[in-house]
């Protein structure tokens, strides 16, 4: 049985595992029966035509949308029961498609704002700024500086983020992200804008992020950069799972080329011959 018939599963240690997931507007099914699991550790992408229901999929596991059915169990909670703000709190970060970020703030202020979720100081505190609120701002500076030079833009600090090079707000997002300490980091289209030796260094990172134990969950449409860093992808087409695999093996599904990749992509990727035909391993 092709990947594509079974429902999504594999072995090692799940961190989330969305169930039947569908979700409507209006007339329009955006999501049907979606199931997949997350493996802690791994880079996990999703992929899909645009319009495939991606963003939404990012929306009801972040709680922005409410599914008509299904759920999403991440750590033991249904993350479709949870607020917005809850998300987070539970260890899942993400960023968003259009880059969203506190425009008139510095790099710096942005990524304290991120660490906002993870800090003591009430309101009362920060207006009085007693001896104990003064320490935690400076372990927030301190922590934000260094969240700035782990994404590569230390030196972007006090620079406001609108007047940031895209590339670098792109990485000011996964900064602002990584504050929250996440185990689960989210990252939609993070490439997108990007010049090919920007997507070098945002691979680098993600695999860095990877690395120091975050897993990462990836929409992407730069197909190389899915291919040669997923563990495992999920391809979406009209909300329902298309495929789901190894990337080698989402790569020749014949399937994925035909509807998803498209006839240029795929000769590209070298799956298809000048003539058309499919290459089967
Ligand atoms: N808030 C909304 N109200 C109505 N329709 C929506 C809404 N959000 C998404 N859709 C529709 O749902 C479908 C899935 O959209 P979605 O943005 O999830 O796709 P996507 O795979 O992320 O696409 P892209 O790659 O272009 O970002 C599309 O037909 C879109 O027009």
């Amino acid at each position: 049985m092709s990947a594509v018939e079974s429902t999504p599963s594999h072995s090692g240690q799940a961190l989330l595992v969305a169930q039947g997931l569908s979700k409507r507007f209006g007339g329009l099914q955006a999501l049907q029966d979606v199931s997949f699991t997350i493996e802690k550790g791994e880079i996990f992408g999703l992929i899909g035509p645009n319009g495939a229901g991606k963003t939404t999929l990012f929306n009801v596991m972040t709680a922005l949308y409410v599914p008509e059915s299904g759920q999403c169990m991440f750590d033991g909670k249904d993350l479709t029961r949870l607020k917005p703000h809850e998300i987070a709190q539970q260890g899942l970060a993400r960023t968003f498609q259009n880059i969203r970020l506190f425009a008139s703030l510095s790099a710096l202020e942005n990524v304290m704002i991120g660490q906002h979720l993870r800090t003591h100081a009430g309101l009362i505190g920060a207006i009085v700024r007693g001896k104990k609120t003064r320490a935690e701002e400076a372990r927030i500076t301190q922590r934000a500086l260094e969240l700035l030079d782990y994404v590569g833009i230390a030196h972007r600090a006090n620079e406001i983020a609108s007047s940031l090079p895209y590339g670098d707000q792109r990485r000011l997002e996964i900064a602002r992200a990584l504050a929250t300490e996440p185990t689960l980091l989210a990252l939609d289209e993070p490439a997108a804008g990007m010049n090919p030796s920007e997507t070098v260094v945002l691979r680098a990172l993600i695999e860095k992020i990877r690395g120091d134990g975050i897993t990462v969950l990836l929409i992407e449409h730069d197909m190389k950069l899915v291919m040669n860093m997923c563990d495992h992808v999920l391809v979406l087409e009209y909300g329902k799972v298309l495929a789901f695999g190894r990337p080698h093996e989402v790569q020749r599904n014949p399937r994925v080329i035909e509807a998803y990749l498209g006839q240029g992509a795929a000769k590209e990727l070298g799956l298809l011959s000048e003539e058309g035909d499919v290459h089967h391993v």
